[in-house]
């Protein structure tokens, strides 16, 4: 146990220093007198935490260069991670096999209320939106696995930045990690280091210390005396547990390294806290990437798009438009915060720093500007390897002659066999690499938002692209949302699923409020002008069980659409029960081999089904707590449709 002699000296005077020092193994080590330099409230929680976990060493994370080359050092020791020679900087980490993806099924919100946290279903129906436990349960939850959980080992102490340090919209986090691989992969995704605890330092608690920073306490769960999982990644799968505590903006994180569990700026942080924290103080934080597209007139526009893990978010940030004279920008790709500004314009920053991008299907037909930002500076988790040293995933490109592949769980693989890569197997890439980051994307004000895309894996029934009659309609939208399942979590098959808004497994607070939240920013002020919105489809399937639209780089032409939409182009619009489709003069799909009628027909059989099913999903999930414009909008549907011609 280390003892805290020194804290408590006047610090008055002094700055947080870096300060390393080797012990005589090869753990880094940081004097405790430097954690006595640590702004009051963050030593507090670090004199917390260290307590409960027990550390042998306590290392306060500078964000630089040689820090991060001591820890790869260490990962590599480890053999945690292994060097892929091919390229410059780059690593692959294994994960042990029971731990490759977010775990919803233990993901809890915790609050005094219940109601607060999730949606109460009606009757004896199960919520489908969010887990809650008691602060109580909470404690004890934490109580039975942190104590002594880090004994022997090092507590990383990373302060980051959610969002650039000079933006207004940004917010603070300290992770505290007993994961080395965790704070390498924290550098690539978030700011961390020696800036943001100045930045921390010099913010005001408004006395109650809460919203000053998130505090967010992680470890892999490898207690002294516990069963060792895996040789190179510790971890307690069995025991796997993610608590968030909006009311005191605290994250808790136990037995998994797998990015979205650990890496907690990300879901946790920027979306589970983030969205509660935007409710309280009127902004939006959404799972969504942004991106800016010029027109071949030079008119720029920027616009965000929410599809759930695993649907094409990064492909489409990172898109290459096939039509000519078009630019694609690449602003984020997963996470959005944005508010209406003074003048009533939508602005959005990227809160993130990296991108942690699905490897499987990426390649340089499909995106090709991932492929140019991934193979340097770069950690891979549980992709396959090449015997050049190098990656392979299914989907990648072919294989060079002579190259053997060694798969994610480090046996030999022969093509055909069992996948190479793990289908959530992950690149950690820092944002700045990517050859089309837009110019703006760090801009302390954010960018403009112009239109709002929902979308989802829908093989059947749903067109490529319609929009939404206005804004209820489509905060309606967004709460239909449904896609078959991914490998993002731990779901089996492909089972069409609702996600509200993409935020399924990502809502801080309960379904209904979060509803009501949206629907108010129409009125937040006088002068908000709000955005258009859109749903896309790029996964419908025709008969033959094949995808009817080509998707990646030809998704521009769904842009082209959306930006006359927005320009109120005459002849573009095409009514339907659901909402607004292209007319055939509007939608270019020159020199594509299409199925036009097919892609964007509104089966009337199938989407009153659909508006039933998607009725009842929202008056048994969110009963009581269903806005009243969310009830006019299903009756609307309704009644369009039965007004409607059956096809
Ligand atoms: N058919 C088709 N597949 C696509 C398209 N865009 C993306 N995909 C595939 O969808 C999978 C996931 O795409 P991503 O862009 O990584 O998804 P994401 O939404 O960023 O996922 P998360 O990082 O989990 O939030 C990949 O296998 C892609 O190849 C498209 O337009 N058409
Ligand atoms: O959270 C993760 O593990 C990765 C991700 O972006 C998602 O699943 O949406
Ligand atoms: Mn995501």
């Amino acid at each position: 146990m280390p003892d805290f002699d020194s804290i408590g000296e006047d610090i008055s005077h002094c700055r947080p220093k870096v300060h390393l020092q080797w012990a005589s193994g090869s753990q880094p080590v940081r004097k405790l007198s430097v954690v006595s330099l640590l702004p009051q409230k963050l030593k507090d929680f670090v004199e917390d935490s260290v307590r409960l976990c027990r550390p042998s060493n306590v290392y306060v994370c500078d964000g630089s260069e040689a820090e991060n080359s001591m820890l790869i050092e260490l990962l590599l020791e480890n053999r945690t991670i292994v060097p892929l020679p091919k390229y410059q900087n780059c690593f692959l980490a294994r994960s042990c096999p029971r731990d490759v993806a977010r775990v919803e099924s233990r993901t809890f919100i915790c609050t005094t209320n219940r109601r607060d946290a999730v949606n109460v279903p009606r009757g004896s129906a199960k919520g489908m939106l969010g887990n809650w436990m008691s602060l109580e349960d909470a404690d004890s939850a934490v109580a039975e696995r942190f104590l002594g959980c880090m004994v022997g080992r090092t507590m990383y102490v990373i302060p980051f930045s959610m969002g650039p340090l000079d933006s207004p919209y940004s917010k603070l986090g300290v992770q505290l990690t007993d994961s080395a691989y965790v704070v390498c992969s924290m550098r690539i995704m978030t700011r961390i280091g020696t800036k943001v605890l100045e930045k921390l330092d010099s913010l005001d608690d408004g006395g109650n210390g809460v919203g000053y920073f998130v505090k967010a306490l992680h470890s892999v769960g490898r207690p002294a005396d516990g069963p060792v999982q895996h040789p190179h990644w510790p971890c307690d799968p069995d025991r796997t547990i993610i608590l968030h505590k909006p009311e005191m903006n605290e994250i808790i994180s136990y037995g998994s390294g797998y990015g979205g569990n650990s890496l907690l700026g990300k879901k946790c942080f920027a979306l589970r806290i983030g969205s509660s924290i935007a409710r309280r103080e009127g902004w939006l934080a959404e799972h969504m990437l942004i991106l800016g597209v010029t027109n071949p007139k030079g008119r720029k526009r920027y616009v965000v798009a929410a599809f759930p893990s695993a649907c094409g978010k990064t492909n489409m940030a990172m898109m290459q438009p096939t039509l000519p004279g078009y630019k694609v920008e690449c602003v984020g790709d997963d996470i959005v915060w944005m508010r209406f500004d003074r003048n009533g314009q939508l602005r959005a920053i990227n809160p993130e720093f990296g991108f942690f991008g699905v490897a499987p299907g990426t390649s340089r037909s499909t995106n090709p500007v991932a492929m140019d930002t991934v193979f340097k500076n770069t950690i891979f988790t549980n992709v396959a390897q090449t015997s050049d040293g190098g990656v392979y995933w299914e989907g990648m490109d072919k294989l060079e002659p002579g190259v053997t592949v060694t798969d994610w769980q480090g046996n030999p693989w022969t093509p055909g066999s069992t996948p190479a890569a793990h289908p959530n197997s992950r690149f950690c890439t820092p944002a700045e690499q990517c050859p089309i980051i837009d110019a703006d994307w760090q801009s302390p004000e954010g960018v403009p938002i112009d239109a709002i895309l929902f979308g989802g894996r829908r093989p059947a029934g749903v067109p490529l692209v319609y929009e939404a009659f206005d804004w209820k309609h489509g905060v309606y939208v967004g709460a239909s949302m449904k896609s078959e399942a991914t490998a993002a979590a731990e779901h089996k098959g492909k089972e069409i699923m609702h996600d509200p808004f993409a935020m399924r497994p990502f809502f801080g607070y309960n379904f209904g409020h979060y509803l009501q939240h949206w629907l108010s920013m129409e009125t937040a002020s006088p002068n908000v002008k709000v955005p258009k919105v859109f749903h896309v489809n790029w996964f419908r399937k025709d008969d033959q069980g094949k995808f009817m639209w080509p998707g990646y780089g030809e998704n521009c032409r769904v842009l082209d659409w959306i930006l006359r939409r927005i320009d109120n182009e005459p002849g573009t619009a095409q009514q339907t029960p659901i909402g607004i489709v292209p007319t055939r003069e509007s939608f270019d799909a020159r020199g594509l081999d299409v199925d036009f009628d097919g892609l964007f027909s509104v089966p009337i059989d199938f989407w009153t089904e659909e508006a039933k099913e998607v009725a009842h999903f929202l008056y048994e999930q969110v009963d009581e707590d269903l806005p009243k414009d969310i009830q006019d909008q299903i009756n609307n549907l309704f009644s369009r449709l039965s007004l409607y011609p059956r096809n």
